[in-house]
């Protein structure tokens, strides 16, 4: 155990890290109600689900695999029928080279079969090759695009980010769906061969075969059943996990870790939390090996009786010795054939049970995806107006904007000022709809958000949250967002000179080729403040009738403050103009000051009227002042 270097005598040690389970609402083990034989028979439906998805990404490799599955099959069971065929001659009577002579057009055929064999298994294995990597593309492409299309609150959902963790296990076991299901049906038609040739030498022998294999497919599915119950027990913790690895690893933070002092508390946690998660998988360690040790005694034991039979048939004269010979190798061949029959559909088993944690998570991305409406917003918008809006945060007691009416016209410009958690944001992301209001109506020239398709709304606005992103691309898709509108650099420019950066991005190795990564190779990286002024670019780029700047300037010196605030008001007729900011000189620039308290607009103005009208505005203005 490593412990943070912080902790000495004389302080208590750092805390554990909070336990976690996965669970909430949405997190349902699938394996709380289905039983075995409800497993079992999904099965098939597993088997049918990959047939389809990979039909779709490779039929060609389908059909290849299919064939080459159907060839193996054919080649044991031709393999075994004429060595039943060449051991009547090896083993009947006459002098040797007359046995043999007599036994070489069936080994023959034999051995042009077990080669016709190898090449159909060496084909299976390239169809595999060819189907695998494409599944697990579109697997992984449609959890990404499944989190990206659902509606806001979705995130803030009990479960929502641990069940996305679950289907990304599941993404990852996509893998070895296309292998465990060739494996599994080769099995099966290796068998059936087999069990038609084994049945044609004596009729108790299948039976008995398959006693011998049964215990080992039953405790490879226990056995995977515990693996399971482990991983869902582990979920929570794993989602955790990597988000702090994350988190304590990105170069971002670094500094932070560093200057702070974190280093050997961040270790700590995160040995912490994998001990906890080691502990888990390690108590299920003595459980795994007490199915094996029963399951293979079980095995063992009616192999012993098999064998016992076949010896006891050719002893009594039941059955002729070529063909207790032939049974021999026969009884081999099927038992491989049944063995891998159990393992792999156990397999199946196993890799079902995390595609179910991914189906069901897409499925309950799909419930969250918007189902707003089809109506569109104009070009140019006149008016946004609130009635009466209300938004809660899911699992939070108080509304965090608790009814609020406004009216805002093209050409004015907003500030929306308060005290930290009042519900500035919140209400800029009503007004965009990025939340939908829970109760009350937002109207967009009379179009109500709730009823309009959100990509319209989104077309029409341009944000510069809080918490930006600093994509690792180029200085040029930082600012139009892979959304060019034209195919020279004109526009980018424009915007880079309005934020008065054209210096810096001139002096970037690559100017707007430049990666803004330095952590990726050839990338470089902008000062905090740099950054915020690309941010502003951004939305300044997009021309949208509605432009939100939530603390555009908190990070900027007086000049890109200066710069930013001269191009709001430059281009600000053309537009509605939303400004959310805790810098109270900077909302002398708007038309028009809401404060906002407890998620109420509490007063409203001009920046004069608000400074004499001695209510919060005022006193705020007050505090900023007495320093
Ligand atoms: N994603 C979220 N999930 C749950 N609660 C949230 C979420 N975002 C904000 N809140 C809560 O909603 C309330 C309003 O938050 P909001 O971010 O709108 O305030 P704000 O006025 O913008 O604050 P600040 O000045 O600190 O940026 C707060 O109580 C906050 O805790």
């Amino acid at each position: 155990m490593t412990h943070a270097s912080t902790a000495d005598e004389n302080t208590p040690p750092p805390p554990p890290p909070a336990t976690l389970e996965f669970g909430g609402k949405y997190g349902k083990n699938p394996l709380a109600d289905a039983g075995f034989g409800a497993m079992c028979r999904r099965l098939p439906s597993v088997l049918a689900h990959t047939a389809r998805m990979a039909w779709a990404v490779d039929r060609t490799g389908v059909v290849l695999l299919l064939a080459c599955q159907l060839l193996t099959g054919l080649a044991a069971a031709v393999v075994l029928a004429f060595t039943a065929q060449a051991m009547t001659h090896i083993l009947g009577s006459g002098t040797v080279p007359e046995r043999l002579h007599g036994a070489l057009p069936a080994l023959i055929v034999v051995t042009a079969a077990a080669a016709a064999g190898r090449i159909t298994s060496a084909l299976s294995s390239y169809a595999d090759g060819r189907i695998t990597p494409l599944l697990t593309t579109e697997a992984d492409i449609a959890l990404v695009a499944a989190v990206c299309r659902v509606e806001t609150a979705a995130y803030g959902e009990d479960g929502f980010a641990d069940r996305q963790e679950a289907a990304e296990v599941g993404v990852t076991r996509t893998r070895m769906m296309v292998q465990d299901a060739q494996r599994f049906l080769s099995a099966l038609i290796r068998m059936i061969a087999a069990s038609g040739v084994i049945t044609a030498l004596h009729p108790l022998m299948l039976p008995l075969l398959l006693l011998a294999v049964l215990p080992a497919g039953a405790g490879a599915v226990l056995s995977a059943r515990v693996d399971y119950e482990t991983h869902y027990l582990n979920v929570g913790d794993r989602n955790v996990r990597s988000m702090m690895r994350w988190w304590a690893t990105y170069s971002r933070f670094g500094d932070e870790v560093r200057a702070n002092g974190m280093t050997g508390y961040l270790v700590f946690w995160y040995r912490s939390l994998s001990d906890r998660i080691d502990q888990r998988t390690l108590t299920a360690a003595p459980r795994l090996l007490r199915i094996v040790l029963t399951t293979s005694a079980l095995g063992g034991v009616f192999l012993l009786c098999t064998w016992a039979t076949l010896a006891w048939l050719a002893a009594e004269g039941r059955v002729a010795l070529p063909v207790a010979a032939t049974a021999v190798v026969a009884v081999q061949t099927t038992l491989a054939a049944l063995g891998q029959f159990v393992i792999h559909g156990a397999a199946m088993f196993h890799t079902s049970l995390y595609l179910a944690d991914m189906r069901a998570f897409l499925d309950m991305a799909a419930e969250r995806a918007p189902r707003r409406g089809e109506l569109t917003i104009p070009e140019r918008v006149e008016e946004i107006r609130l009635d009466e809006v209300v938004y809660r945060y899911p699992g939070k007691e108080e509304p965090a904007v608790a009814g609020v009416s406004l009216a805002l016209r093209r050409g004015e410009i907003l500030a929306i000022v308060g005290e930290n958690g009042s519900g500035k944001s919140t209400l800029a992301k009503l007004i965009t709809g990025i939340l939908l209001a829970d109760k009350g109506r937002v109207l967009w020239d009379g179009v109500d958000l709730a009823h309009a398709d959100p990509d319209a709304v989104w077309k029409r606005t341009a944000l510069v949250p809080q918490n930006f992103a600093c994509w690792p691309l180029r200085a040029r898709e930082n600012i139009t967002l892979g959304q060019p509108k034209s195919f020279d650099d004109t526009p980018v420019w424009d915007v880079v000179d309005a934020v008065g950066m054209r210096e810096a991005i001139e002096k970037l190795p690559r100017q707007l080729d430049t990666l803004l990564a330095k952590e990726l190779w050839g990338g470089a990286e902008l000062s905090g403040g740099q950054w915020q002024r690309l941010v502003c670019a951004r939305a300044l780029y997009r021309r949208t009738p509605l432009l939100i700047l939530d603390e555009p300037t908190s990070q900027m010196d007086a000049r890109g403050e200066h710069a930013i605030f001269l191009e709001i008001k430059r281009i600000a007729a053309e537009r509605m103009t939303i400004v959310v900011t805790h810098q109270l000189a900077n909302t002398r620039l708007a038309d028009r000051v809401l404060v906002m308290d407890q998620g109420r607009i509490v007063e409203q103005g001009t920046y004069d009227e608000l400074v004499h009208a001695g209510g919060l505005f005022a006193e705020l203005v007050a505090l900023a002042d007495d320093r």
